[in-house]
C-alpha cells in the first residue's frame, strides 16, 4: 500500500463502505469518517483502513475532525463527501433545527473540509486529486417528504461547480447524483417494486454502480464541475 490515502466521510455502511473496500482491494490507502461505532468497523481496521469518528451535525464536531485528520496524515489523493442523514421532513418546533442539521452535513461539512483540506490535496504527490460530492437525483425534481434533505443536496451539488472553477486546473471537483441504489433495512417487497418502476432500468442496483461511478471520476484527467446521474433513467420515465 503506498500513495496518498483517498478519504471517505460516513464510510462505515453501505456505498462508502463498498467504496472503502473496493479501494482497498486495488490497495488504495483509505481513511473513513464514522459516526457510530460498531463491530464491523474492526473488519475494516484490520483490513488497513483508517477509521476517525466524526460527528458533522455540529460547526465544533467538522472542525474537531478535520484537526484529527490533519494530525493522522499529510496529504490526500482524493475527498469523498458521502456522508448524509435521510432525515424526513418534520413538521412544529424541530423543523428548523432539523433543516439546519441536515445543513451542517450536506453543505457546511464538504465547505469547510473542502476549504480547509485543500492543502492536504496539494501535498500529494500524485498527478491527479479529486473531490466528490455524493448528492441526489432529487435534487433536480425535489422531495414532499423529504425537501430539507434534497434542499441542502442541492446545496451541495452547487458547491461543485464553484469549487470546481477555484480548484481548477490542480483538483478536480465533481458530484455523482444517485437515486434508488439500495433498499434500507425494512423496505418490503412493494416498496422495491415501486422503486423500481420508477427507472427505465427497473432495478435496484446495489453499491458496484457507485464504485464504478467513482472510479471514473478517479481515473479522467478531463472532467470537471459534472453532475455524474447515477439513476437508471429516472429522467425516461
Ligand atoms: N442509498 C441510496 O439509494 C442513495 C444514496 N444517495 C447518497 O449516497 C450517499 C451514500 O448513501 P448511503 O450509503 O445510503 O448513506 P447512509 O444513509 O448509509 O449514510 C452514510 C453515512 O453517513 C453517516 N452520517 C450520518 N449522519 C452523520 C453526521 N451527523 N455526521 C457524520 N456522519 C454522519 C452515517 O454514519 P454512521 O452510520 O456511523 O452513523 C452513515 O454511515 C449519501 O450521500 C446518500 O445521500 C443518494 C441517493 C440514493
Ligand atoms: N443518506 C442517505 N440518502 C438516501 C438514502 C439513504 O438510505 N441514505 N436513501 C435514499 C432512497 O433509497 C431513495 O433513493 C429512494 O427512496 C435516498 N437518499
Amino acid at each position: 500500500m503506498s500513495g496518498s490515502p483517498i478519504l471517505i466521510t460516513g464510510g462505515a455502511q453501505r456505498l462508502g463502505r463498498h467504496c472503502a473496500e473496493r479501494l482497498r482491494d486495488d490497495d488504495h490507502p483509505v481513511i473513513i469518517s464514522y459516526r457510530r461505532e460498531r463491530p464491523e468497523l474492526d473488519a475494516l481496521r484490520e483490513r488497513g483502513i483508517v477509521t476517525l469518528p466524526a460527528d458533522f451535525s455540529t460547526e465544533a464536531g467538522i472542525l474537531d475532525f478535520i484537526a484529527r485528520l490533519k494530525a493522522e496524515t499529510g496529504s490526500l489523493r482524493a475527498i469523498v463527501h458521502n456522508a448524509s442523514d435521510w432525515a424526513p421532513d418534520v413538521t412544529g418546533p424541530q423543523a428548523g433545527s432539523n433543516f439546519e442539521r441536515l445543513f451542517r452535513i450536506h453543505m457546511l461539512a464538504p465547505y469547510l473540509i473542502n476549504l480547509q483540506c485543500r492543502e492536504l490535496l496539494d501535498a500529494c504527490g500524485e498527478p491527479q486529486r479529486d473531490i466528490v460530492h455524493l448528492t441526489d437525483y432529487v435534487v433536480r425534481k425535489g422531495s414532499r417528504k423529504h425537501a430539507a434533505y434534497a434542499a441542502t443536496k442541492a446545496g451541495l451539488d452547487n458547491l461543485t461547480l464553484s469549487f470546481a472553477a477555484m480548484y481548477a486546473p490542480d483538483i478536480q471537483v465533481n458530484a455523482i447524483a444517485p437515486a434508488m441504489i439500495m433498499l434500507n433495512e425494512g423496505d418490503d417487497e412493494a416498496y422495491a417494486e415501486k422503486a423500481r418502476a420508477k427507472s427505465a432500468m427497473r432495478m435496484i442496483p446495489g453499491p458496484g454502480v457507485i464504485y464504478q461511478s467513482l472510479r471514473y471520476l478517479l481515473d479522467n484527467r478531463y472532467v470537471t464541475g459534472v453532475t455524474l446521474p447515477v439513476d437508471g433513467g429516472r429522467h425516461l420515465v
